[in-house]
């Protein structure tokens, strides 16, 4: 049914009026060299599809926003700073035009003046070589995002650009910028523009499709994923980032959880895994967690920065990288916690050690681990595959916890071959135990670099005389981890090279 109109008025919400006008004499401009072979590449040959200009300019409107949030936040001057940070896009089916406007810190006269060139120019042989080797790909496409030339990629669709301009700087002058991208540009003074920028692409007669509002919703929504400003097209909101954490946990589809992975994560992957955790005792919590598809890297494994969890209270976010929220040896987790029960004006000092915060951190952690110890029991092959790439974490985790019951909690999470199994399958400590005989008290180990080598170690053959089973470590840190262990499930833990020297204290 159509919506009524107090419905539309609602969502509905713009800042694109159509009050810029140029104002006084209009300079004419050649396009310097540099600039000239810029625009060629970019305009004629660098993208395969032509609809990656609305990527590009939404890149640049995302910079020039983010920009203008950071000299915000260092307390620098800002003309009109109760005006919101966004990127408004209208399209226009009569005349053919794609605008896109953002709040954000506007271009100055000298960037206008090309010198965008400059900085091109300033690797410029490097860099412009570097653009037109079509053997560079993506690598190319990067260059052309860091410098903000994308911008030339308007003239892939449009055969008349108008860019009027606001630099953030107080009491600065407007400009309107235009070109059809054959070779010289117009500037003059501009009144009635808002702070930031303002582009009106006259479409060409094969672009039309980009002056209608279905086909740039696709592309918006393609690319906006990357986007940490809200986008509105024509009046409505496009990007709809939705708390996806305070959702029933059956209306979130694999396809929303991917895209706001990738939102929060920061990062262009999947999740292998998702945790949509909620309680309301002993606190409130809604929480949703993610496990990344990639395997970590050695970098992931030792980075300091960027881990965390993203902290809300009531939607409202207070912290983007809370990291101690969840034990150091749960970094590799992404996600959202929200909790109503944390106060707003929670500080990093208070985040380290709150009474509040450590309730949280216990009843979070041992929540992942019953997620974990669940989904290897629902899908061990995933598991296996998870625990090939992420065991290390657990083994931190154990030998950097204290209490006993919380290592042992995390133990069960690990998987060893078996003299009990073939080469190849692995069991846990909580199978060992099931398969213990009656009255049997320890559970036993044995490291080696290989089964070969373990099955042919004396120690073996005495305990396989006796029919015991003897779990085979390959990797040194996991013989530390079960001695650091000690003890699983009242049995203990013990390595068969110990073991023979009892034989003969029993003898
Ligand atoms: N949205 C936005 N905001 C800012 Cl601050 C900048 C700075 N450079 N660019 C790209 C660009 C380059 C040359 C011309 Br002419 C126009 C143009 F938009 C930007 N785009």
């Amino acid at each position: 049914t159509e919506a009524t109109s107090e419905e539309v008025d609602d969502d509905y919400h713009t800042i694109i009026k159509d009050t810029e006008r140029g104002k006084g004499p209009s300079d004419t401009h050649e396009f310097q060299a540099e600039t000239r072979q810029l625009l060629d590449i970019v305009a004629k040959s660098l993208y395969s599809e032509k609809e990656v200009f609305i990527r590009e300019l939404i890149s640049n409107s995302s910079d020039a926003l983010e920009k203008l949030r950071y000299f915000e936040l260092t307390g620098a001057q800002v003309d009109d700073k109760e005006v919101p940070l966004e990127i408004h896009i209208a399209t226009n089916d009569d005349k053919k035009t794609f605008t896109i406007q953002d709040t954000g810190i506007g271009l100055t006269k000298e960037e206008l003046l090309e010198n965008l060139g400059t900085i091109a120019r300033s690797g410029s042989k490097a860099f412009l070589e570097e653009l037109a080797d079509k053997s560079k790909g993506d690598v190319r496409s990067s260059l052309i995002g860091q410098f903000g030339v994308g911008f030339y990629s308007t003239f892939m669709v449009g055969d008349k650009v108008d860019v009027y301009t606001k630099s953030y700087q107080p009491g600065s002058t407007a400009y309107k910028w235009s070109s059809d991208g054959s070779g010289k540009y117009d500037i003059s003074e501009a009144e009635g523009v808002q702070r930031g920028t303002k582009i009106v692409v006259h479409l060409k007669g094969d672009c039309y499709d980009y002056a209608k509002e279905d086909i740039i919703t696709e592309v918006v929504k393609k690319y906006s994923n990357f986007v940490g400003v809200p986008i509105y097209l024509n009046g409505k909101r496009a990007n709809i980032v939705q708390a996806l954490w305070t959702m029933e946990p059956r209306d979130v589809t694999e396809d929303m959880h991917e895209e706001f992975y990738r939102y929060i994560g920061n990062v262009y992957d999947k999740p292998r895994y998702h945790l949509h955790y909620k309680t309301d005792a002993p606190l409130n919590i809604r929480s949703l967690f993610y496990v990344p598809e990639y395997k970590p890297t050695m970098f992931d494994m030792s980075r300091e920065t960027d881990v965390g969890v993203a902290l809300y209270s009531r939607k409202v976010l207070i912290m983007a990288r809370a990291n101690h929220v969840l034990p150091k040896w749960l970094r590799f987790m992404k996600g959202v916690v929200d909790s109503e029960d944390i106060p707003l004006n929670l500080s990093r000092e208070l985040l380290q050690d709150s009474n509040l915060i450590r309730k949280l951190r216990q009843v979070l952690t041992n929540r992942i681990l019953k997620f974990f110890v669940d989904q290897a029991k629902k899908n061990p092959l995933a598991y296996r595959e998870f625990y090939d790439d992420y065991g290390l974490f657990f083994r931190e985790g154990i030998v950097t916890t204290a209490e006993q019951d919380q290592r042992e909690d995390i133990a069960k999470l690990l998987r060893f071959e078996s003299s009990k199994l073939n080469s190849g399958e692995l069991t846990s400590l909580e199978e060992y135990g099931e398969r213990m005989k009656a009255g049997e008290r320890t559970i036993y180990f044995l490291s080696a670099p290989s089964r070969q080598l373990a099955e042919t170690s004396p120690y073996f053959e005495a305990l396989k005389k006796r029919d015991i089973e003897v779990l085979f470590l390959y990797e040194p840190y996991d013989e530390l981890v079960l001695m650091n262990l000690g003890q699983f499930d009242r049995k203990n833990l013990k390595s068969i090279e110990n073991e023979l020297y009892d034989d003969k204290e029993d003898t």
